[in-house]
């Protein structure tokens, strides 16, 4: 429906495309002189009447930088909300590992993702340029503003692509750094690049997303990965301790199956979520030359997010399944899993803007409600007990002794 916005933009903006979908680190030098040029974007590369609400400092702005101004950059160029959220992820799966922690593995988890989520979006930032100064949302970056170079970004990219790695592999273990390394390829190098290319980038950026929480479950030494000698470990624990039973072996927890429902949580999260937003959006990035789903059909953009709703209403069993919960968590999740089915259900058949933004707000409470519940209904925490009022059986077999 939306291919002729797309087509349109594609032809007038057919020399801007060209010039920069060039192999990103020549684009980056090619945007780097340009700036130290500190001549005005030339009309091929940024359309005039899109350009002329950008501002456009100079090198003297930028000396001029105090320290807060420039670690508000810094914010910026991280996606400080976007970074909290996968930090957030990332925790949000420390929390309901059944292994303890130590807290400087706790924090050096957090500061670790942190920094590798900070170079993935500056190295996203710096590919983006001559697309984020199209569109509204995202046209007063610091790149597009001009006043961070990009090779000031990308010394910022490096060093907190290096760092970020290097802590999580010194004080966390080598898996968490690998997968934080992956993290950043996979974002600045595959999703960036497909997102101009394919609709098939939304998956690839779902991975993206979905990839923190498996960081906070192996930095707790969790296993992403079955081994031959762990099959017994699917087993739901309900099956070999019994429902109601507060003795639980934290091994059997620490399964593939809970590792792979966490990821599954933040990875189909992100279509509803995603799918709805870009709808909303879906001219300006039709106008940018993005390929969205929405922007080639929306009707298949709605389908997708009401599928994934779908799937995360299923983790309600999953998750309890794999022994991370309890059973209760089945039925007290049963409560925000039927209400995004259902908005998700009437954004696919309205597939209107109203119903994507009720879609998207759901969206926003969904996730947090639901990490709330696992940690909750986590297996093994008692929270009666927690607070001195319950009686577990574990606690009356000590009594009695
Ligand atoms: C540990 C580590 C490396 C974590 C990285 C996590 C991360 C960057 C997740 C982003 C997920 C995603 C696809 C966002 C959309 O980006 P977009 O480029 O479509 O957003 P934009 O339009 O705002 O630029």
């Amino acid at each position: 429906m939306y291919r002729h916005l797309l087509g349109n933009s594609c032809r007038s903006f057919r020399r801007p495309y060209s010039t920069v979908s060039r192999p990103a680190f020549t684009s980056f030098f090619f945007h780097n002189a340009q700036w130290k040029a500190s001549a005005r974007p030339t009309s091929s590369v940024f359309p005039t009447a899109q350009i002329s609400a950008v501002a456009q400092p100079s090198f003297k702005r930028l000396a001029s930088l105090t320290p807060i101004q420039l670690c508000k950059v810094y914010a910026q160029l991280a996606k400080s909300r976007l970074t909290f959220l996968v930090v957030l992820s990332a925790m949000a799966s420390v929390a309901v590992h059944p292994f303890p922690t130590t807290l400087p593995v706790l924090l050096s988890t957090a500061l670790g993702t942190t920094l590798c989520s900070a170079s993935a979006n500056t190295l996203n930032q710096i590919q983006e340029v001559p697309f984020d100064a199209q569109m509204t949302r995202t046209r007063n970056r610091p790149l597009v503003r001009r006043v961070i170079t990009p090779v000031h970004a990308a010394g910022f990219a490096l060093v907190t692509g290096v760092a970020g790695p290097v802590l999580l592999w010194t004080m966390v273990n080598p898996t968490t750094a690998c997968l934080g390394i992956a993290n950043i390829a996979l974002y600045a190098g595959v999703y960036t690049w497909m997102k101009r290319k394919t609709i098939a980038n939304t998956w690839v950026g779902a991975v993206v997303g979905g990839i923190p929480p498996l960081m906070g479950w192996t930095a707790c030494g969790g296993h992403i990965l079955p081994s031959s000698t762990s099959i017994h470990l699917f087993l739901p624990s309900f099956l070999t301790d019994g429902i109601a039973s507060s003795t639980f072996d934290p091994s059997l927890i620490d399964n593939p199956l809970s590792a792979l429902a966490l990821f599954t949580l933040l990875y189909s999260w992100q279509f509803p979520h995603f799918n709805s937003l870009c709808h909303i959006m879906r001219e300006s990035y039709a106008q940018a030359g993005y390929k969205m789903i929405p922007v080639f059909s929306p009707e298949k953009n709605a389908l997708v997010a009401f599928r994934h709703a779908a799937v995360l209403a299923s983790l309600s069993i999953v998750i309890p399944l794999s022994g991370l919960t309890t059973w209760t968590f089945a039925i007290t999740s049963m409560v925000p899993s039927f209400l995004l089915l259902r908005t998700s259900h009437r954004f696919w058949r309205h597939t209107s803007e109203k119903e994507a933004r009720a879609l998207w707000q759901h969206c926003l409470w969904y996730l947090p409600a639901i990490l709330g519940l696992m940690m909750f209904h986590k297996q093994g925490v008692e929270w009666l007990d927690w607070i001195g009022v319950g009686a577990t059986p574990q606690r009356e077999e000590h009594e009695s002794s």
